[in-house]
């Protein structure tokens, strides 16, 4: 009987430390030393004030909450060390803006943070909502967060809504998809309700993750903006809603 007790509180004790070291490995493989001596840097300009938790973990990023001088910052850190940068590949050494750049790891990174940066401001200067971009420094890119005391808010993917919300909703999103075509010059290339926000307040659309967005110079942006058209429309239809693509592309790309 003790010895069993005695194996089950071992087994116990290495699953509380398999769990720290899952955690470690988040933090560890984005916080690695460099990454930490940016955080460092934006700490001394007084951009940001204390770091927060995780609000988003995936393969190429995290997205961790902060405190700013005067407002909630969202802290996008893209990793360096394992990310799938070769998916990167494909829209930035097409991308006019981005020929130039050494085909190395770190750079590729690097620029990718700061394409965010200016897809991010050339949305909001268009219209569209978007987080406001703050800084962009080497794989880290500091924005405002859309949330509130910590909470960001919902994905698209994850709100509830009565057929007339989504609609509004839909409205809003292919209206921001006009603008961003034709004001922008962009096509987000990866739209869809898992890259949406909703502010609960007043049910809008928030664009976010903008790393992938391309000018309409890129050789594969219409193919990437009939992408977007096809997740958006087979995200709404479970709420009756029955546009076609090809009514859809008319709005956003219509002279
Ligand atoms: N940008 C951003 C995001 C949220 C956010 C929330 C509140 N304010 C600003 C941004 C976000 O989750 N992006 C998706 C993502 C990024 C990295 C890993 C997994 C998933």
């Amino acid at each position: 009987e003790k010895k069993i007790k005695r194996i089950d509180r071992a087994k116990d004790k290495s699953r509380v430390r398999e769990k720290d070291s899952e955690r470690l490995k988040v933090e560890e493989n984005v916080f690695d030393v460099p990454t930490l001596k940016i955080l460092y840097t934006l700490s001394n300009k007084g951009i940001i004030k204390a770091m927060g938790g995780a609000i988003s973990t995936g393969k190429e990023a995290n997205v961790f909450y902060a405190e700013g001088p005067d407002k909630e910052l969202a802290v996008k850190i893209y990793r360096i060390a394992s990310s799938t940068f070769k998916a990167m590949d494909a829209y930035i050494m097409k991308d006019p803006r981005f020929t130039n750049i050494r085909n190395n790891k770190r750079d590729i990174i690097f620029a990718w943070t700061r394409k965010e940066f200016q897809n991010l401001k050339r949305a909001k200067n268009a219209g569209v909502r978007v987080p406001e971009p703050v800084i962009a420094e080497k794989n880290i890119l500091i924005m405002e967060f859309m949330g509130e005391k910590e909470r960001p808010y919902p994905l698209l993917k994850n709100t509830y809504l009565e057929d007339d919300e989504a609609k509004l909703i839909f409205d809003t999103v292919v209206e921001y998809m006009r603008l961003l075509y034709k004001k922008a010059n962009l096509v987000h290339a990866d739209l869809s309700e898992y890259n949406i926000l909703i502010d609960p307040k007043d049910l809008t659309p928030i664009f976010i993750d903008m790393g992938q967005s391309v000018t309409l110079e890129h050789p594969n942006s219409r193919e990437f903006l009939y992408r977007d058209v096809q997740n958006i429309l087979r995200f709404f239809s479970r709420y009756g809603i029955k546009d076609k693509p090809e009514e859809l592309l008319k709005k956003i790309q219509a002279e």
